[in-house]
């Protein structure tokens, strides 16, 4: 038996676009010239790059793409129709847009009468004049053009037979795409999936009474969604599944208000559950990494709860959970976490097993045998430290130190003996400049040290003497720096003397890790997890990271 092949849908990203609508997303022509380059690594073949002559930057993205033109993609341009009134070939945004040289064009169009009359201020007449117009010169000037029909779905509901109308010129002037926006994002996936049935009846009809032939080809649909009903990826496929060829979308769902169809949770919905060939599938290997590409090239945190791409898509926290993974993954995976890019993660909490226990060892390169009673009883430690408010799901460092003192494999790098900070702060004088003090005294290999240190901050003095009476000792301590703090009190209720958790999370520049503090003294919790950081760092870098094995 022969297998079909897969239909095949056409991903057209509008990130760079559509994407940079977002509220807090500002792209540089360097930025977008990035991502454009690794869209175009992923196999997307359409990549919308901005609005020529809306502003500078967009014009010079498509000179930059002429000079260096990118392996497989087509590079769009976007532009609405020309304004009332005006010839296209006279209308001054057409211009710029023929000048950025794309061989494809996108063209916004009006479907919704309201919009025409309200927003436009002119006729419905001078609407269908103004897309025929447009598609017609563009058409004239050997570009290619996709239709975006605006607010398709508000005016088909308004107005069934004006919308259409709108569509039929657009076809009438050479179209080669009919893509459907749902612009306000306000609509639901059994409309979706209604409306675009009775578009495509509806186109049919209509040639039967122009007397054309009713199953000669259409333009093919597209659908371009967003998501005020939380519904965007899902209206895409109700699109889909009624037969829509190209599916517009963002990277991550960034898009105006509350964004667009994210492409890192439909391409795989289409691609492994639906069978809809989107991106060749070794390429759909690299989807994750695409998705954290983005998210630190446009600076906002990546969604760790992102479907398929999130840090935490594979992450398995509850004890039962990861006793069934670890016997068989589809017990609580949809998918292999592989095929997007993605691994799965074993998480350590109070929420844990045995289970997460062994998984974790495992993941440190041990295979611990589960009759040994240490393991149980590293879990009672691990329950009763998250029960005083430790937290390691988000400190493995300190949990794998935790580990190895359980295993009698942990080597502290010094002794601490004693240390102390002061505060000082002069009335009237701006907090930026006051001074902390703090003085350590350690024993490393049985030699003592007594070393202090100003920080602008009573962790930043500590830490500063840490090092400084380190550093002879361990030069490679230089190299680490301390890239997130973040402080939590646990029991407000009890005011000033509150316990407080510390995170700290450190690197030396090529790898990260966290460790933990907790006391209720906020400076006895940050030592704490500052000790820690330092411990693990030299056991990274030194790669004393001896194997663990099992104490049995
Ligand atoms: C659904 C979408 O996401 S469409 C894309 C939306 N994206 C953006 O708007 C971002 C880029 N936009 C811009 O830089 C600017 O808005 C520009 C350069 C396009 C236009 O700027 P301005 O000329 O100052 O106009 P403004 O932003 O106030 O928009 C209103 C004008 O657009 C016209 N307009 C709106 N939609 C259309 C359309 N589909 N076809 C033709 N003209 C349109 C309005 O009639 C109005 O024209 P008027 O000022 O002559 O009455
Ligand atoms: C074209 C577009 O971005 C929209 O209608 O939402």
């Amino acid at each position: 038996m022969t297998s079909q092949p897969s239909p095949q849908l056409w991903i057209y990203d509008t990130t760079l676009r559509d994407g940079a609508q977002r509220e807090g997303l500002s792209l540089s022509l360097e930025d977008k010239l990035r991502i454009a380059r690794q869209l175009d690594q992923l196999g997307v073949p359409f990549i919308e790059g901005g609005w020529p002559g809306a502003n500078p930057k967009d014009v010079q993205f498509f000179w930059q793409i002429k000079e260096a033109p990118l392996a497989q993609a087509e590079v769009v341009a976007f532009c609405f129709t020309r304004r009332p009134g005006r010839t296209a070939a006279t209308d001054p945004m057409l211009q710029p847009l023929l000048a950025a040289g794309t061989h494809w064009v996108t063209i916004v169009g009006k479907s919704w009468d309201l919009h025409v009359t309200e927003g436009l201020k002119t006729t419905l007449a001078e609407n269908l004049a103004m897309i025929q117009d447009t598609i017609a010169y563009l058409r004239s000037q050997e570009r290619r053009v996709i239709y975006d029909a605006e607010h398709w779905f508000d005016g088909y509901k308004h107005n069934p037979d004006y919308a259409i109308e709108t569509l039929e010129t657009a076809i009438a002037a050479g179209a080669e795409w009919l893509v459907l926006c749902d612009t306000n994002g306000g609509t639901l996936p059994h409309e979706i999936s209604q409306i675009v049935r009775e578009v495509k009846q509806r186109l049919r009809e209509r040639r039967v009474a122009q007397n054309a032939d009713f199953h000669a080809p259409l333009p093919p649909l597209g659908i371009h969604t967003h998501n005020d009903t939380e519904m965007a990826v899902a209206n895409a496929i109700a699109a889909v599944m009624e037969g829509a060829q190209m599916v517009q979308g963002t990277i991550n769902g960034y898009g105006e208000r509350c964004g667009n169809a994210n492409l890192c949770s439909l391409i795989p919905n289409l691609q492994l559950k639906l069978g809809y060939s989107c991106l060749p599938p070794e390429k759909l290997t690299t989807l994750t990494q695409l998705s954290r590409y983005v998210s630190e090239v446009v600076n906002l945190a990546p969604d760790d709860h992102a479907p398929y791409v999130g840090l935490s898509a594979f992450a398995h926290k509850g004890g039962l959970h990861v006793s069934a993974v670890e016997r068989n993954p589809i017990t609580y995976e949809h998918i292999q976490p592989e095929l997007v890019g993605n691994n799965r993660r074993i998480v350590i909490s109070d929420q844990a097993g045995l289970s997460n226990i062994l998984a974790k060892a495992r993941s440190l390169g041990i295979e611990l045998d589960p009759q040994d009673p240490t393991y149980r009883q590293i879990l009672q430690h691990l329950k009763n430290l998250e029960h005083e408010g430790y937290q390691f799901e988000a400190a493995e460092a300190s949990f794998e130190l935790l580990m190895r003192e359980a295993l009698g494999q942990r080597q502290p790098p010094f002794e601490l003996k004693s240390w102390q900070v002061h505060y000082h702060m002069m009335p009237d004088t701006d907090p930026s400049q006051s001074l902390s003090l703090a003085t350590v005294k350690l024993a490393v290999d049985g030699q003592d040290i007594l070393e202090a240190a100003e920080g602008n901050g009573p962790v930043s003095a500590l830490d500063t003497a840490l090092r400084k009476a380190l550093v002879n000792f361990y030069p490679e301590i230089e190299s680490f720096y301390l890239t997130d703090y973040k402080v939590r009190i646990l029991d407000g209720g009890s005011g000033t003397s509150a316990k407080t958790r510390v995170l700290i999370e450190s690197s030396n520049g090529y790898q990260r890790w966290t460790t933990v503090g907790v006391s209720t003294n906020i400076l006895q919790a940050s030592y704490q997890a500052v000790v820690e950081g330092l411990e693990y760092g030299l056991l990274l870098q030194h790669q004393a990271k001896v194997p663990l094995t099992t104490s049995t």
